[in-house]
């Protein structure tokens, strides 16, 4: 039999079902229809009855004229959209699969499949069936190209892992001992963007790149590269610049593809928008070396002057997206820089003429006011007497040749002579259309301190004060990012800031022409060319160079007052900027009382002595960690050799970051920590701390029924009291803190338990109680209304989640609340994962009749115990339910701007969240705000932040009580 989807489009991302499926029968019949789509591809549902089905783009297959899709799961990332209005009324087979895909809504920018027809072939033997996609026919489009006067950019955007999710989800599954395939392993689903740039005159090395990489074919794997069914005749990629025209023919030559042309300005300003509409720490401002990220209100972007200096400048008012005009420009630009200067110093390469400068003495060439009035100010009109009076005036003299000046001073004169000049005709422009926001982007910029010092002070300088120059991460690949958004089929446009994380592997670099190092995806090249760099004793360099801190032109026209540092060489690897992933399911928490208030971290590393302490902290932690990732993966040689590399390439980071805090974006103590987990992760540590889990969530499980006894024993007041002392005490169980991993080698986790448990003394550091006591019990005679449904932001595996976070849990359900298990996506330190929840939740369920009726209600020990098919509709009560929801973090920490689909979901019913663990409590969300109530649990394992934040001790702990701001 046939299943049709009815015909037209539908986004993938935005599908998702109604509440009503919470019910088990709903479910299970659900269940029934769509079994034989799971794991690898399954329609999803988790027991928040919030179904979702995504066309995950990692999975998509496509052949000529016939599409085959494989499903897999996700829910709505459209925040826009309300659950509660669609209603699931059909139960057959056919009309509910309809059902479904009618309430998809279709987003006119997002038609990345063609699903009319779609059809699932039953009679298969397979339970993972694939679906017919006849009427696709296009491949997703990858590549998009800015071929410039000087340098040609890419954009492309890949789909694969180095390892295939499927494979992932497999090997997780196994190491986690799950069977059945219901919950979702791997959140990355989108995609990644990718930015590379070469010499327009080694087009040659640009075409051997995209060849190697198959980058016009969508990628190495794309199914139509491997199954050889797509010619490269019918491919057409999307272009901009003058190279689009001039090279086309090359183009078609060499790759045999066709360049559809794309406006030049108009992709300038579509990437612009883009970036400052999806980026969060984008814009930038750069004033006497101090870098400093602009919040870009998004209902306030427009007007703007966007100044693109390239190897010559275009000015460009910027009204609204699609919307601007051309206004200005200059032939005085990159082009003169780098042309005059090689010209007149015989450098061989950009950053060298760049470099020089920084050892340069202006004044031996430049004619300055004081040369003219003998050394004195022409006060009158404002000028002191080292103003540049005429750049390049002194060379006027007719005894000197060029040799007698050095190419340094040269190279300064030069870029300052260029420098303040766009900076100057910018603002006569901004001037011209009463224009406040200057954004400078293109290449020549190159992330260089000293140049957008200069330009930002002739801002200043002229405008006095009233105009600002801003400069843009992705400087260089405005054109590039337009081209490529002007694909019709990808609908990046509607990203938001939220939906893209910004990583940064230690990838071979690309650029200059050469390739310096590994095709990207090859993790065993990719460890040998690192090993390359420390066998040589060469450091390896971070992958993101920039300009060294400090380099400043202060007073306009006055010298650089910083000098001699080295301008970090472009091809040591990639630019200012990392990989874009597009995780289109993360969304910002509904419950955050001030979104655009809201900073995740408490610390500001900004300040160069937190920024030390923790990196230390952080570099001292290394060879355990080492060594437990190497434990974790059974000790091979490859293990130790990639534990090698990772330690390296993580000591790299934080050397980089050490150098220029705000290298790799907007730097708190979370995105230090998360930085952490990627990096083990792109060395395929997938769970450094995987057995230490499993050790003491078995010890933990073991004494949990004495536990739930001796709480049971209590009356509700006591055992409210212990119960929060419990989470407290187990906190402690943190291998991220040095001294807790200290204190593990002085006994059995029991017994550090039970003395973490003795040592509680109340008052605690913060000890909101009482207050909290009164709102889940009341007071006197008056009962308080139980809370409908509570979050737990559960922290750590053993102790912590099973004696702490989930005996509390059991209480809120005896109390009628409904509880959602709010744990990480991917695995940090030794947290806990959504994916390992459903197996410790069953089995404290076996000796826990709260738990167990609750989890079943949830649907959630059917994960791990029961198959759903056996045990059918027959064993559901009307319990209230216990779920688990994964937060979308892989890190200790959480930022609650970018967090699962599945959780800002649940969340809308929520009014009662609990933050626990220093790094969710503390690290992050100290200070958040929330519109619900919010309790703040979390024992302070480091001594300097006990200090700093509450004036306290280590191990004191902390139990904030926030009524939320709607209640209030
Ligand atoms: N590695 C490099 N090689 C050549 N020029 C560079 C390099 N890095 C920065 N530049 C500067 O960037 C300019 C080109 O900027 P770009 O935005 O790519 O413009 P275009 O599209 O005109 O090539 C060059 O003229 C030069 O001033
Ligand atoms: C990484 C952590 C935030 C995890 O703490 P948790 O959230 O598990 O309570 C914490 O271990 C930490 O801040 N460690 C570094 C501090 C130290 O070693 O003292
Ligand atoms: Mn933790």
């Amino acid at each position: 039999m046939l299943l049709f989807f009815p015909s037209y489009l539908i986004d993938p991302q935005q599908f998702h079902a109604p509440s009503d499926l919470r019910s088990p029968r709903a479910r299970f019949v659900l269940f029934l229809l769509f079994s034989f789509f799971r794991s690898g591809g399954y329609l999803f549902f988790n027991r928040l009855g919030i179904m979702g089905v995504v066309f995950e783009t990692v999975g998509v297959r496509q052949t000529v004229g016939k599409g085959r899709l494989m499903a897999s799961e996700l829910n709505n990332s459209n925040p826009d959209h309300d659950y509660s209005k669609e209603k699931l009324k059909h139960s057959s087979k056919e009309e509910m699969v309809s059902t479904m895909t009618n309430s998809m809504h279709r987003s006119s920018s997002r038609p990345q499949l063609d699903v009319s027809r779609a059809a699932i072939q039953e009679d298969s033997e397979d339970r993972n069936p694939t679906i017919l996609l006849p009427n696709q026919s296009d491949d997703i489009s990858h590549l998009a190209l800015d071929i410039g006067g000087s340098l040609i950019k890419l954009v492309y955007f890949s789909r694969h892992e180095e390892q295939s999710p499927d494979d992932k989800r497999r090997s997780m599954k196994k190491r986690f001992g799950l069977s059945n395939g219901n919950r979702r392993s791997y959140p990355i689903l989108g995609g990644r963007l990718h930015f590379v740039k070469f010499e327009t005159g080694k087009l040659n090395e640009c075409l051997d790149f995209i060849s190697s990489k198959q980058l016009h074919r969508g990628g190495i794997d794309s199914p139509s590269w491997r199954s050889g069914t797509q010619t490269d005749a019918n491919i057409v990629i999307k272009a901009t610049g003058g190279g689009a025209y001039k090279f086309a023919d090359v183009l078609k030559e060499r790759l045999g593809v066709s360049l559809d042309k794309e406006d030049e300005m108009s992709c300038l300003v579509a990437g612009a928008n883009f970036l400052l509409k999806a980026i969060r720490h984008e814009a930038f401002t750069h004033m006497e070396g101090q870098k400093e990220f602009v919040q870009i209100d998004h209902n306030d972007m427009f007007p703007y002057l966007l100044v693109n200096v390239g190897s010559g400048v275009s000015i460009i008012k910027v009204d609204g997206d699609g919307k601007y005009q051309r206004v200005s420009g200059t032939n005085v630009g990159g082009g003169t820089f780098w042309g005059l200067g090689r010209l007149l110093t015989k450098c061989k390469n950009f950053d060298e003429l760049l470099e020089l400068s920084q050892q340069g003495d202006n004044s031996n060439v430049d004619m300055l006011v004081g040369d003219i009035y003998g050394g004195l100010d022409y006060s009158k009109i404002g000028l002191s007497a080292s103003t540049i009076a005429s750049s390049f005036g002194k060379t006027i003299s007719e005894t000197k040749e060029l040799s007698d000046y050095r190419p340094e001073d040269i190279s300064l004169s030069l870029l300052r002579m260029i420098s303040y000049n766009i900076g100057q005709i910018s603002y006569l422009n901004a001037l011209r259309y009463g224009l406040k926001k200057i954004f400078f982007g293109g290449f020549f910029i190159r992330g260089h301190a000293y140049t957008m010092d200069t330009i930002s002070f002739a801002v200043h300088f002229w405008s006095k004060g009233q105009a600002q120059a801003m400069f843009l991460r992705h400087e260089g690949f405005l054109g590039a990012l337009g081209a490529f958004m002007s694909y019709e089929t990808h609908g990046l446009d509607y990203l938001r800031a939220h939906q893209l994380v910004e990583r940064f592997p230690m990838e071979a670099p690309c650029i200059g022409g050469k390739i310096h190092g590994p095709p990207l995806g090859n993790l065993n090249e990719k460890i040998s060319w690192l090993e390359k760099f420390v066998q040589r004793g060469t450091q390896i360099t971070a992958p993101v160079p920039m300009a060294p801190p400090g380099t400043t032109g202060m007073g306009g026209f006055e010298r650089p007052s910083s000098r001699g540092n080295t301008l970090r060489s472009d091809a040591s690897a990639a630019l200012n900027i990392g990989v874009l992933h597009l995780v289109p399911t993360l969304e910002e928490f509904p419950l955050l009382a001030d979104p655009k208030m809201y900073e995740p971290n408490t610390i500001d590393l900004l300040d160069h002595g937190e920024l030390e302490y923790w990196v230390t902290v952080l570099s001292e932690h290394l060879p355990d960690l080492v060594d437990k990732a190497v434990a974790s993966e059974g000790g091979t040689d490859d293990a130790k050799r990639r534990g090698d590399v990772f330690a390296h390439a993580f000591s790299a980071h934080l050397a980089r970051l050490m150098e220029e805090p705000a290298a790799y974006g907007k730097l708190g103590l979370a995105n230090l920590l998360e930085l952490r987990e990627e990096c083990l992760r792109e060395f395929q540590f997938m769970d450094a701390y995987i057995t230490i889990k499993q050790r003491e969530n078995e010890a933990s499980l073991a004494v949990l029924p004495d536990l739930l006894i001796e709480l049971d024993n209590m009356n509700e007041e006591d055992r409210l009291l212990a119960l929060i002392e419990g989470v407290l005490a187990a906190n402690i169980f943190d291998w991220g803190s040095r001294a807790c991993v200290d204190l593990y080698h002085k006994g059995t986790i029991i017994e550090i338990y039970r003395m973490s448990r003795k040592k509680m003394q109340r008052p605690w550091r913060v000890d909101d109680f009482d207050m909290f006591k009164e709102r889940m019990l009341g007071s006197g005679d008056e009962k308080s209304q139980p809370y409908k449904r509570a979050l737990f932001f559960v922290d750590n595996s053993g102790a912590d989640v099973v004696l702490g976070m989930l005996p509390l849990a059991r209480e809120f359900l005896r109390h009628g609340t409904e509880v959602v298990l709010v744990a990480n996506s991917l695995p940090a330190l030794n947290d806990v994962t959504a994916l390992e929840l459903p197996e410790i939740v069953a089995e404290a369920a076996k000796h826990c009749d709260i738990i167990r009726k609750a989890a079943e209600a949830g649907g959630l020990i059917m994960d791990a115990m029961v198959s759903i098919q056996e045990d059918g509709l027959k064993n559901h009560s009307t319990s209230v339910s216990l779920m688990v929801a994964e937060n979308g973090s892989g890190g200790p920490c959480i930022d609650l701007r970018q967090v699962s689909s599945e959780l800002a979901a649940v969340a809308k019913d929520a009014d009662l969240i609990i933050l626990e663990g220093m790094g969710r409590a503390i690290h992050t969300n100290l200070n958040a705000h929330f519109n619900c109530d919010a309790l703040k649990l979390a024992m302070v394992k480091n001594q300097r932040l006990a200090e700093k934040l509450f004036n306290g001790n280590i191990y004191d702990c902390i139990c904030r009580f926030e009524p939320g701001k709607e209640q209030l």
